[in-house]
């Protein structure tokens, strides 16, 4: 098992400069393999299924940037709508017509989202829409569950997933506990305990926000029961059901998660895909809700590159493939191969894992014990999940560097790339079975 160096001598080399002048080499933690040791590769290139790194070395990326990269990367539609957005113009902070264009595909896609707001990534999305569900209902709790990851908004970095969790700090230094005492936080898929707060709080509560799908604690499915109290409550107290589909929008089907599950949300965010690869994000919903932001309403909230024509443009060619050649049964079909297959290798190797996956979105998780919620995701061998990650990637396979990220299947990769990834996995279960 190699990590970077000295296999990898110049990702090494490039991150020991970078760390000079960025703060941990990475200008976010997810990046920074905190949750497998040793040092991250740097990227030279992507292609299609594939990320190039520094020393020349290829590997299938089921990152995908985490997430937005569902065609693979530089798709040639986006490539081109790219190329000719930017000869008309890098940002005019005035209103163009791909925003109009975009909005009008999303509110297409998404029933339950009748207007939409553009800003520049997730984490602005997620803030914007706890505002708004504050402002819409002149009330100020908040709840969020234990292990979803909403972007590094302050009061809703409590008892928060992805890199917040890998690195430890689930609620970061430097958030005043005024900014999260409105905030409560509930465990995943606890729907007694949703059952009680609404009890007790009732109408107190302004939204309740959650990944419907969760990817940030390692991929975890909602309970049909979980999903149909949370609409049920919300709806009898008055509150905003915000759904966070930065990652799972446009991912788990054209209509998100919410049309794979059958839900409808007041509000839901997006970002990621939407953007086809370039900063996007966005907030939409019911269109008396919506009508609360500034200026058509009261809600404060702006953006110089908000709804940036290049940006639009990128997501509008993304969509646009999404919808006329759809990849989500191939997707489906590729990823239950991939489970298996890994499963079947798993057992051979003797190694407990669990596979959790909704679609193209997928985790093996080394427990025993299924995972349904934080603390059963935090009975994994994270130490195995670190070794196994490591020899996967001396095997040309790139998953996400932290057992709590979900790995993301891609448009571009062949049925041929999947045997690779089962192979290499076969390889790998048994060597970290030996070690
Ligand atoms: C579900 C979810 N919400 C919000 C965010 C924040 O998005 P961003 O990183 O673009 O700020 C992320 C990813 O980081 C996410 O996965
Ligand atoms: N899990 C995170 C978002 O989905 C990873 C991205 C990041 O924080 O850099």
């Amino acid at each position: 098992m190699s990590k970077t160096t000295p296999d990898r001598p110049k990702s090494a080399a490039a991150f020991e400069r970078a760390k000079r002048v960025i703060p941990g080499g990475v200008n976010s933690p997810a990046r920074a393999f905190g949750g497998v040791g040793g040092s991250p590769l740097f990227i030279a290139r992507a292609e299609g299924p594939f990320l190039y790194d520094a020393d020349g070395r290829r590997y299938l990326d089921f990152i995908g940037s985490w997430g937005p990269m569902i065609l693979g990367h530089c798709h040639p539609a986006v490539v081109e709508a790219v190329f000719a957005a930017v000869r008309n113009g890098s940002s005019y902070g005035a209103p163009c017509e791909p925003e109009t264009q975009l909005a009008e595909r999303v509110v297409e896609a998404v029933p339950s989202v009748e207007m939409v707001r553009f800003v520049s990534s997730g984490t602005e999305a997620t803030m914007s829409a706890i505002r708004l569900a504050r402002g819409f209902t002149g009330r100020d709790l908040i709840v969020k569950f234990a292990g979803c990851y909403h972007g590094h908004v302050d009061s809703l970095l409590v008892s928060a997933g992805s890199s917040a969790l890998t690195h430890g700090v689930p609620n970061s230094p430097g958030v005043p506990g005024g900014c999260t005492q409105d905030t409560v936080v509930l465990r995943y898929n606890d729907t007694a305990a949703l059952a009680d707060l609404f009890a007790a709080k009732r109408d107190a509560v302004a939204g309740v926000i959650l990944e419907p799908v969760v990817g940030n604690m390692g991929l975890v499915p909602p309970s049909d029961e979980f999903r149909r109290t949370l609409r049920a409550l919300t709806q009898k107290h008055g509150a905003l059901l915000i759904y966070d589909e930065v990652m799972t929008g446009f991912r788990l089907g054209y209509g998100g998660a919410q049309g794979l599950l059958g839900d409808t949300p007041d509000v839901t965010c997006f970002g990621k895909i939407i953007g086809g690869g370039y900063p996007v994000g966005a907030y939409g919903g019911r269109a008396d809700v919506m009508r609360k932001i500034m200026p058509a309403g009261p809600v404060f909230q702006a953006g110089t590159l908000s709804g940036n024509p290049v940006a639009m443009a990128a997501g509008i060619a993304t969509l646009h493939e999404l919808k006329t050649n759809p990849p989500y049964a191939r997707l489906e079909q590729q990823s239950e191969r991939i489970g298996s297959g890994l499963l079947a290798a798993a057992r051979a190797a003797g190694v407990p894992v669990q596979f959790n996956r909704v679609g193209s979105m997928w985790t093996l998780f080394f427990t025993p014990t299924p995972v349904t919620d934080l603390d059963t995701a935090k009975t994994s061998d994270t130490a195995r999940f670190g070794r196994f990650f490591w020899e996967m990637m001396d095997r040309g396979v790139y998953l996400p560097c932290s057992q709590y990220e979900a790995a993301f299947t891609c448009g571009a990769m062949t049925d041929a790339h999947i045997a690779e990834t089962i192979a290499a996995a076969g390889e790998s279960l048994q060597a970290v079975a030996r070690s």
